[in-house]
Parts: structure tokens; C-alpha cells; sequence
């Protein structure tokens, strides 16, 4: 059985016969903050983006007829509008590939969680596709593509913790502390375009350097209007602050408290209400997909 903590993974849990599994990491945004709204209704944002060492498996196995096959369905979602087979006919159409693949989720990460699965999906099928396609394209021409999917593909791509400004595309890179987290996901589904659209939220938060916003305390501006939308979340955070440093990630709906060993995260996580899912997990300044990638490079090439 595979595991979902990509660290304790082997490079038999990659490669199987002539099929690759691929890692797709969680993120958290260890802050966000919003600085306006620009005339496309778009916010601007100053984000630290982390992953995070547990998230989905994308298995891939090429095909030579062009078809993209995906599999699950995922209920009330189209595979159309499944942003891996977005990803994989985007990439097809941008290099004119003949190829295609049967491409296999095994998922997860919560859907609109504020952790990224959807668009880490997209980035792990992009930069795959673009290595057993042998497409041939950089990591910033692949990013590029990856904006036209979300606007946090970027950085899955790019496979780096970073801080982001903009909607997202102007990334630095940056190394937090790779701590450990609780994430705990409640029973809420949050829609980011709803919380963006709410008259209450904090969209005026001064744009600050980024050695200054490293320093001070971190904060999401979106907790607010969400905490008040939504009695679950302020019950859980105003319960989990009490152990530890705990905010939203993204729009929500999780929320995760930080601590410097995992055996701290694990004790907390097991004080919760059963009602509630979620996971611990490590902070990483580096993709466990990048990493993958660099194994099998090594392999190819000795
Ligand atoms: C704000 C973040 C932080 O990570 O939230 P999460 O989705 O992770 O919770 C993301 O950048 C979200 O990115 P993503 O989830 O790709 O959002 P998109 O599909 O591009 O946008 C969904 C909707 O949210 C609003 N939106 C999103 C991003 C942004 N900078 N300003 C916005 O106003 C817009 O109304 C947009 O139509
Ligand atoms: N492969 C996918 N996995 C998850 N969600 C997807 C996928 N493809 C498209 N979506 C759509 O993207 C939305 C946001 O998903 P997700 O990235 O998981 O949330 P968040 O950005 O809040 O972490 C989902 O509600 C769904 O409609």
C-alpha cells in the first residue's frame, strides 16, 4: 500500500512496470494578506506558500493514441473540468504532442480545503506529462501554462516554498522553518470566490517587504469574514489556539496550528472531536514531486 507521507515513500512506490505515480503536496499559506482589488475584481495578495509532506498520488502510464484518459470520476465535477485533464490537453495543445496517457487520482486532500490539492493535481500533471512526453518545456514555460489553470499552480510547478505577490505570479523563493502541523478540515465547504466577494473581508492590509511580513506575527486576512461566516470554523480555532500558533490556510475551510516536533502535532491532532478530518504533516521548502523527479533522474542517468 502506498503511503500519503511522500517522505517514508520507496522508489518502488514510484515506478511500477511502465507506470509512474507522481506526488501532488498539500500547501498551507503560513500567511496571506490582502492588499486590494484590482479592476478585474482579482485581489492582490502577499502570501507565503509552503507544502507540505502528505497529499495525493497521480499515476501516470503513456498512451500512443493522444486519447487523455482520467480516472475516479470525482462526484459533481466533470472530467472536462478536471483540472488534470485541463493540464494534460493544455500541455498537448501547447507542444503538439501525439502522445497521451491514462492518468489514475488516487485522492486525499480535501476539495476546497485552502490546501491546494486541485492545483497541485494540475502542477504534478503538467510537469510529469512534460517528463514522460518528453515535451521538452522549462519550468517557467510550464508555469505560465499552469496560471491559465489557478492561480497557485505556479508554484506547485515551480516546486519551491515561496513568498508570492500579485494574484500569485510574482514568486521569490523563500525557506520558513519546516515545522509540523495539525491540519484539521471542518465540516464546511468554503468557496474562494464567495469569501472574496464578501463586503466584510479585509482587503486593504498595507503591502509590506518581505523581511518585515517574516518577522511579525503571521496572519490570514481572509480568517476573519470566514471565522464569522462560518460558527464550525471559530469553534475550532478558538479550541485549537489554546495548544498552539493555529490561523486559516487560503480561503478555508482548514485551519492548522504549528509545532516544532511531530510528536506534539500528533498529540493535539488526537484531542480532537471525531467529527473533524484532517492530518499531520511536516513543512518542506522542496516538492516531494521535484524530489521524485531528481531520483529518477539519477536513475535514468546511472
Ligand atoms: C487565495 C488562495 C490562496 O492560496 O486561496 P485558496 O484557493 O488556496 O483557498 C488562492 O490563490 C486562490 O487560487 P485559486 O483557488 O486558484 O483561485 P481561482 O480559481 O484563480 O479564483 C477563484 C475566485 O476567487 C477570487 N480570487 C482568487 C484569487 C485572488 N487573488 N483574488 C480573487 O479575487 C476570484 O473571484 C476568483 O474567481
Ligand atoms: N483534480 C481536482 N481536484 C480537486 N478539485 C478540482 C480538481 N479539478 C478541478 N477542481 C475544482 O477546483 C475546486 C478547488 O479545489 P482545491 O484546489 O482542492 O481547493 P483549494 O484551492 O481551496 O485548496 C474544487 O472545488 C473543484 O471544483
Amino acid at each position: 500500500m502506498k503511503t500519503h507521507q511522500f517522505s517514508t515513500a520507496l522508489f518502488s512506490d514510484y515506478k511500477q512496470g511502465d507506470s509512474f505515480n507522481f506526488p501532488c503536496p498539500a500547501k498551507l499559506n503560513l500567511f496571506l494578506y490582502i492588499n486590494g482589488r484590482r479592476a478585474d475584481g482579482y485581489h492582490e495578495l502577499q502570501t507565503l506558500f509552503q507544502f507540505l509532506d502528505y497529499g495525493d498520488w497521480l499515476s501516470i502510464k503513456v498512451r500512443n493514441d493522444g486519447k487523455i484518459r482520467l480516472t475516479p470520476e470525482i462526484p459533481d465535477l466533470k472530467t472536462e473540468d478536471n483540472l488534470i485533464y485541463r493540464a494534460a490537453k493544455l500541455l498537448q495543445q501547447k507542444t503538439a504532442c501525439r502522445l497521451g496517457a491514462d492518468l489514475h487520482l488516487d485522492k486525499v486532500l480535501p476539495m476546497g480545503g485552502g490546501v491546494g490539492g486541485g492545483s497541485s493535481n494540475a502542477a504534478t500533471a503538467l510537469v510529469a506529462l512534460n517528463y514522460l512526453w518528453k515535451t521538452g518545456l522549462s519550468v517557467n514555460e510550464l508555469a505560465e501554462l499552469g496560471l491559465k489553470l489557478g492561480a497557485d499552480v505556479p508554484i506547485f510547478v515551480h516546486g519551491k516554498a515561496a513568498f508570492a505577490e500579485g494574484v500569485g505570479e510574482k514568486i521569490t523563493y523563500c525557506e520558513p522553518p519546516e515545522k509540523w502541523y495539525a491540519v484539521i478540515k471542518p465540516n464546511v465547504s468554503i468557496s474562494t470566490a464567495k469569501v472574496f466577494s464578501e463586503p466584510d473581508l479585509t482587503r486593504d492590509t498595507k503591502k509590506k517587504p518581505l523581511e518585515q511580513l517574516l518577522q511579525q506575527e503571521y496572519t490570514n486576512d481572509c480568517e476573519k469574514v470566514v471565522r464569522k461566516l462560518y460558527p464550525e470554523v471559530e469553534e475550532l480555532l478558538r479550541w485549537l489556539v489554546k495548544y498552539a500558533p493555529s490561523r486559516l490556510t487560503g480561503s478555508g475551510a482548514c485551519v492548522f496550528a504549528e509545532f516544532a516536533d511531530e510528536q506534539s502535532a500528533q498529540t493535539v491532532f488526537n484531542l480532537k472531536s471525531k467529527q473533524f478530518s484532517g492530518f499531520v504533516a511536516q513543512g518542506l521548502n522542496v516538492s516531494p514531486l521535484h524530489k521524485m523527479l531528481e531520483q529518477l533522474n539519477r536513475q535514468n542517468h546511472g
